[in-house]
């Protein structure tokens, strides 16, 4: 697999009973990319993400990552647990937070994969569990000033607005070492001027994080901003890659989300 390659799903397939909902599908992702993956409604875009993400086992097909050791890694029947610690995270189309929690602690519960540490030791307050908790604390403000939100770290996710709900999920997802940050539908919900600032912060996490970005949108304008190249599907089958342009002026995804004229 080319070095500069970040992840590679090849003649992925899955069925539930009859239904193909992900078909031969191959596409590969770029170290610091951001790749959109679009679709009409129950195209698979979903169940592509949990193919990735071993949240389901496909029929058939190789999830191919690169570690940060150069290392080439099939995902295939690997445990969500490993793969996160590899950094490979995601986020989910509902905000899933806990409310009665601070901003910080819900950063906070994020990187609990991260603890090196025990439990015991952590229960005992032993040194190893106290400086670890210090270092994750430091870098959960670090990720809140990012975020700009650092002001906010006390208060309790309930009630905030969506947008800061949605930028705190996001965060969760710099907490370990992300390579690949997968997002199900980061703009659902947000209005205009939150999808705009949700744009520039996606594309500044690529930058300071140097990590690379796989997202699933309804949201086109966000997509064609935002994403160096677009995997279009539909009932399972890529219809098209390409740069937004090319996308945008493709015949076949016109008439996936247009329907065909007769
Ligand atoms: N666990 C499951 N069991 C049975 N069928 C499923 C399951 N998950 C998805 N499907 C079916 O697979 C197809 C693809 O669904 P998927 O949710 O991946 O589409 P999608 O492109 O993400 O849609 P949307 O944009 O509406 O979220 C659909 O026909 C759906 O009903």
């Amino acid at each position: 697999m080319d070095k500069k390659k970040i992840l590679s799903v090849e003649n992925l397939s899955i069925a539930f009973g009859g239904l193909k909902a992900v078909d031969n599908l191959s596409f590969s992702i770029n170290e610091r990319e951001i790749y959109g993956l679009i679709g009409p409604n129950g195209a698979g875009k979903t169940t592509v993400f949990n193919c990735i993400t071993q949240f389901y086992r496909p029929n058939e097909g190789q999830v191919l990552f690169t570690k940060k050791d150069g290392e080439v890694l099939d995902l295939v029947g690997k445990k969500t647990h490993d793969i996160i610690k590899l950094g490979l995270v995601r986020t989910f189309q509902n905000v899933e937070l806990i409310q009665e929690l601070s901003l910080i602690d819900n950063l906070l519960i994020g990187a609990h994969i991260e603890f090196k540490t025990g439990i015991i030791s952590q229960a005992l307050r032993l040194r190893s569990a106290v400086k670890e908790e210090t270092e994750l604390r430091a870098k959960a403000l670090g990720i809140l000033e990012f975020l700009e939100l650092k002001d906010k770290k006390d208060e309790l996710a309930s009630g905030q607005p969506y947008g800061v709900l949605k930028k705190i999920e996001l965060g969760r997802t710099l907490m370990g070492h992300p390579k690949l940050i997968i997002l199900d539908e980061p703009a659902a919900g947000l209005n205009d001027t939150e999808t705009n600032k949700l744009a520039d912060l996606i594309k500044l996490i690529r930058d300071q994080y140097k990590c690379s970005i796989l997202l699933v949108e309804h949201d086109m304008r966000l997509v064609m901003d935002i994403c160096d190249r677009i995997c279009a599907i539909n009932f399972g089958k890529k219809l098209a890659e390409g740069t937004p342009k090319e996308i945008q002026l493709n015949k076949e995804v016109q008439e996936a989300y247009l329907g065909k004229e007769e």
